[in-house]
């Protein structure tokens, strides 16, 4: 590499350039910096500042009458971030500053006595006039704006947000449910709800949070399904900073620690992987978490509900679910039945559903008719509450006006539909038909509650929704399906 022309044309005065102090050529390259940038100051080792420049006094609007000077800097400069620069010991050499409604590009160096050790930083301000750093300002705000609606949304998800006066049903079954939810609220042990897909397991575990002495607290919800098994840890238990590559990664709550005080929804505890349940029975044994990366432990005080569609026992049984975590999560039981089983759900959740929907464009509300209805009752509902509600959704947008028929039903329920004979014909709704298709509704539910419990009434009986006298009443109108 060649010589530039300065060192080689004086080699005196190179040499006395270089035995000067390098202290003395930081000042003056800091002196510089602060004439020529639109504001600076200088703080020492307790973040006060010690130095401000005339300009900054009047860039930040502050009466120059003012003491400034041996203030904290955050009082003064709120978005200030000097004293991170003492304690990190790191330049932040580019970064935009609010303060109030105004934005400035900022540069803030840690300054070090002559043993190298940190006693103060200085700060300079090199744009207030962002116009032409208007692209870069616009993102940055868009950016801060998403972070808010984030940050808000993340709040909204961590309420619990349906009480038990929103679980609908008037069936025996669900009146049972409601009961002993309420019975359970008001106790600490852990909730285990079984149900179908779509059955109202998440919609219970809400109430069951604002039900309960916690409801001040948080509800935080994981979905063993939908969160990747290897990530899986970390959201349980969080992260410490540093725990991956990038030193200075931040530090991250697990939804253990987000629901301290409050309730931890477990949704599809059946399908968590073995390893995160030996973890998880350990926190639950425990009431400590340790978050990746990090050795030191922290207590939680969590109430768990867990909800699942699989068959839990059979799981046990083969092995994939622990039976000890099992036992631990199952002290409390809530089972859902499913829709088909408790027919009578289907009228007030079809009325409640039809008053939240957008009403019709002619005005007035929603009228299903009866022949829909029954419709409806004959349907297997595999997706239960969720794909009811689906159905009605659809049923609106294809209805003609204000009423909704077998025609609109049947569209909406697709290929899942059975018509059976007694509405098969959909144009006249006749008060005979009805009748007939109420008890071949009927007779088709028990034909399938009997089928499924092998025969065994009492069984038959619970998952109908109804008591056994009630079965054998209605066995004896349907002699043709079993002598009672
Ligand atoms: N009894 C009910 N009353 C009113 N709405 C209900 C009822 N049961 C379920 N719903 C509604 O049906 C939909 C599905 O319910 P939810 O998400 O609670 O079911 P889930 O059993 O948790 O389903 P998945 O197993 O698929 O997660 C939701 O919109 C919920 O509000």
């Amino acid at each position: 590499m060649q010589d530039s022309p300065g060192r080689t044309g004086d080699p005196h005065a190179s040499v006395a350039e270089s035995m000067r102090r390098p202290e003395q050529r930081a000042v003056e390259a800091l002196s510089v910096l602060a004439e020529t940038s639109e504001g600076a100051l200088a703080v020492d080792r307790a973040g006060r500042i010690t130095w401000i420049s005339p300009k900054y006094v009047r860039l930040l609007g502050l009466d120059p009458r003012d003491a400034v000077v041996g203030r904290p800097v955050d009082a003064v400069i709120p978005e200030s971030r000097m004293n991170e620069v003492m304690q990190s010991g790191k330049p932040i050499l580019l970064d935009l500053m609010r303060f109030g409604e105004q934005h400035f590009v900022v540069c803030r160096l840690p300054l070090r006595n002559a043993a190298g050790e940190i006693d103060g930083a200085a700060g300079f301000v090199f744009y207030d006039r962002l116009d032409y750093l208007r692209p870069l300002i616009d993102k940055f705000r868009a950016l801060e704006t998403r972070l808010h609606h984030t940050h808000a949304a993340l709040a909204h998800e961590r309420k619990a947000r349906y009480r038990l006066s929103n679980f609908i049903g008037v069936s025996e079954v669900v009146r049972n449910v409601k009961l002993r939810a309420r019975q359970f609220a008001a106790r600490d042990g852990a909730v285990l709800i079984l149900g179908e897909t779509g059955a109202g397991k998440e919609l219970l575990a809400h109430a069951l949070h604002l039900a309960s002495p916690r409801a001040a607290g948080r509800f935080v919800a994981v979905n063993m399904a939908a969160v990747p098994e290897a990530l899986l840890e970390s959201e349980f238990f969080g992260v410490a900073p540093g725990a991956f590559t990038g030193a200075d990664r931040k530090a991250r709550a697990g939804k253990f620690e987000l629901a301290h005080g409050g309730t931890l929804f477990l949704d599809e505890i059946g399908d968590m992987p073995l390893a995160i349940q030996a973890k998880l029975l350990r926190v639950l044994q425990e009431g400590e978490i340790e978050a990746l990366g990090s050795n030191q432990v922290k207590s939680v005080d969590v109430r768990i509900v867990a909800a699942t569609s699989r068959d839990l026992e059979a799981k046990v049984r083969d092995g994939s679910f622990r039976s000890d975590l099992f036992y631990r999560l199952n002290v409390l039981p809530l089972r859902l039945p499913p829709l088909r089983q408790r027919l009578e759900d289907i009228d007030p959740l079809c009325e409640q559903m039809l008053d939240d929907l957008p009403p019709p464009v002619d005005g007035g509300s929603w009228l299903l008719t009866d022949a829909a209805r029954v419709m409806m009752k004959r349907h297997a509902w595999p997706g239960n509450v969720r794909e009811l509600r689906n159905v009605l959704e659809q049923a609106t947008a294809l209805a003609p006006g204000r009423v909704l028929d077998t025609a609109q039903i049947a569209e909406a329920m697709g290929a899942g539909v059975d018509t059976g004979p007694a509405v098969a014909s959909t144009t006249s709704p006749a008060v005979a038909t009805l009748a007939e298709a109420l008890q071949d509704a009927e007779r088709a539910a028990i034909t399938v509650a009997l089928r499924a419990a092998g025969g065994a009434k009492v069984q038959a009986a619970a998952l109908l929704g109804i008591s056994r006298s009630q079965l054998y009443d209605k066995l004896k109108r349907h002699a043709d399906l079993a002598p009672p």
